[in-house]
């Protein structure tokens, strides 16, 4: 039995990787799945760079295999800015701000990136695995606890991700297509 750990500083993502990865007692195939919550270095980078970065830290720090995930949310017409600096434009600009920016442009498009690096451990390479939903940012709607959930709507769907039933959310969420992605390797690893 080998013990992976999910590093990150995100309860709400957390709650979303068990309830997707490890509902059943925080075990997907050999592996039990804990968690550490640390903040880990965001360097600036492709969304590739940032999270190879983030899993090698995280191993380094945990000294065994880790889990780590770094999300962007990009805009089509901003040709997929904010990306991974989505969390320091939350901040300033508020989600507001978020909405308002793309006034001038009629293409609302945006894509939710989630991109997972699972590392063995302290010098092994970093493996990716990586999730897109497709949507539109609309004026926030739901619960604004977590990110930018309201106002960002999934193509197909006619709720926000923050008005979303949580169980339909991570079953369609960028978040799922890259777990699952997670999920069949460690069952065949
Ligand atoms: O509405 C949302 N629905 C989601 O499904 C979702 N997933 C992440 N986020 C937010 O997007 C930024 C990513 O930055 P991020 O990947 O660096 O995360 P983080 O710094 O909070 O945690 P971590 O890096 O310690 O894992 C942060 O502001 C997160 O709150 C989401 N917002
Ligand atoms: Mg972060």
């Amino acid at each position: 039995m080998s013990e992976i750990t999910f590093v990150t500083g995100n309860a709400n993502k957390l709650k979303e990787v068990i309830a997707i990865l490890a509902s059943e007692n925080g075990k997907v195939g050999k592996y039990t799945i804990t968690n550490k919550s640390l903040d880990l270095d965001e360097v600036q980078g492709s969304i590739e760079e940032i999270s190879i970065h983030k899993a090698k830290e995280a191993a380094k720090i945990i000294g065994g295999p880790v889990l780590v995930e770094d999300t962007c949310l990009g805009y089509d017409a901003f040709n997929n800015l904010p990306g991974p600096y989505i969390k320091w434009f939350v901040k300033a600009v508020g989600l507001t701000g978020l909405v308002d920016m793309l006034y001038k442009f009629e293409d609302k498009g945006a894509k939710a990136i989630c991109t997972f690096g699972y590392c063995e451990g302290p010098g092994h390479e970093v493996k990716l695995f990586q999730g897109i939903t497709q949507g539109n940012i609309v004026d926030s709607r739901g619960p604004t606890h977590f990110g930018w959930d309201s106002i960002f709507e999934p193509v197909g769907f006619n709720q926000t991700y923050a008005e979303l039933d949580k169980d339909i959310k991570n079953t369609i969420s960028h978040r799922f297509k890259a777990l699952d992605k997670v999920r069949d390797y460690l069952l065949n690893n």
